[in-house]
């Protein structure tokens, strides 16, 4: 449990065993899955890689803040689904990371949840054998040692916080997370936000609506009372600090892209008019490259010159990007290194486009 959030247990009356069977509907049932606490004392944090989290934590809040003059670059798959090409991508990055950390924090997405427009596979936590036998069990374990194997290399980690009860089995090893376009309004999720001792950004509505994400950040900032459970799995009731880093995440929209210059300086004005900090970063995936993969390093381009020219409240990028190009349809023949969510930037493209941005960046 990180430090901006305390958890009271909620006391709860024992309800007669034939009232609780009588309650649970047909449509449903339910197995039990290990607490945040058992998964945390199975797969421990050492301390080690405690004290290198709260670092990359710490280097990115200073670049979102503009102390550290660098670009912060969200980078990695839409979606992890196997473990091995995921591990193969993070050892790749940790070998361009500090090769490029004059100009450019490189921070991995390792994203086990994703939300969907309506269905499809809901992520590596929720359906790990890719069958839809949903082990989340398996899920949750998968995902948090594949996540510690990625900080051992010595990568900060990014994720999307999709469903809340998740959070508390991975919080610890983030350094950054997003709250994705169909959940920014949800109250719930900008209480979590409010709780987590971590940067946090907010993205834009599909619909391209930034007032969502606005709102969100204000709602954030404050102190919360909420319902949640505590490492043990128990109803509880959630104290929460408020959240001061969080952001605003320009993801283009149903009207089309959000990056250019205009959009960017218009994001801006909103943000200083609401007195919110105004720290921008954009997904150059998603509708900002109208979700075909290859048009990114052109997202990318323009926010690099826009950077040059002065636009001072853009702090980072994000790239959707895998081994290879592209997506494929889950089935179970698949080629390995290919997304089986939105398609990626293959590493060979990933690779260029950010050696040039940095160099781009050091040439001024
Ligand atoms: O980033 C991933 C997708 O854009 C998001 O999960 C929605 O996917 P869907 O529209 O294919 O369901
Ligand atoms: C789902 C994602 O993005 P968005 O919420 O912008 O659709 C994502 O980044 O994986």
């Amino acid at each position: 449990m990180n430090s901006s959030v305390s958890v009271l247990p909620i006391t709860v009356q024992p309800l007669h065993a034939i009232a609780l069977e009588a309650s649970v509907p047909s449509s449903r049932s339910t197995q039990p899955l290990p607490t945040p606490a058992e998964l945390r004392q199975r797969l421990p944090l050492d301390i080690a890689i405690a004290q290198q989290i709260q670092a990359q934590r710490q280097a990115v809040r200073a670049v979102l803040d503009g102390e550290d003059p660098r670009l912060l670059v969200v980078v990695g798959p839409c979606s992890i689904h196997d473990a091995d090409s995921a591990l193969d991508y993070a050892q790749r990055l940790a070998v361009l990371a500090p090769q490029v950390s004059d100009q450019l924090l490189l921070v991995m997405r390792a994203y086990v949840e994703k939300p969907r427009t309506t269905v499809g596979w809901k992520g590596l936590v929720y359906d790990p054998h890719l069958d839809g036998s949903g082990d989340m069990a398996e899920g949750l374990a998968l995902s948090r040692r594949l996540m510690l194997e990625i900080a051992e290399l010595g990568l900060p980690l990014a994720t999307e916080l999709l469903q809340p009860l998740v959070a508390g089995y991975f919080d610890d090893l983030l350094s950054w997370a997003a709250i994705g376009a169909r959940t920014s309004e949800s109250q719930i999720h900008r209480e979590l936000v409010s709780g987590l001792d971590l940067p946090v950004g907010f993205k834009n509505g599909t619909d391209g609506s930034l007032g969502i994400a606005t709102d969100a950040m204000r709602s954030a900032a404050h102190p919360h009372q909420h319902f949640g459970i505590d490492g043990h799995g128990r109803p509880a009731l959630v104290q929460t600090a408020g959240n001061a880093d969080t952001h605003l995440v320009l993801r283009g929209g149903h009207q089309g892209p959000n990056h250019d210059a205009a959009s960017v300086q218009s994001a801006r004005a909103g943000l200083e008019k609401l007195g919110i900090a105004a720290r921008i970063l954009v997904d150059c995936s998603h509708a900002n490259s109208s979700k075909d993969p290859l048009r990114q390093p052109a997202v990318l381009e323009d926010v690099i010159s826009q950077r040059l020219s002065g636009q001072e409240a853009l702090r980072g990028v994000m790239l959707e990007s895998h081994l290879f190009d592209g997506a494929q349809a889950l089935s179970c023949d698949l080629r390995y290194g290919v997304s089986i969510t939105d398609g990626c930037l293959g590493w060979e493209g990933t690779e260029r486009i950010l050696r040039d941005a940095a160099e781009r960046l050091r040439q001024g």
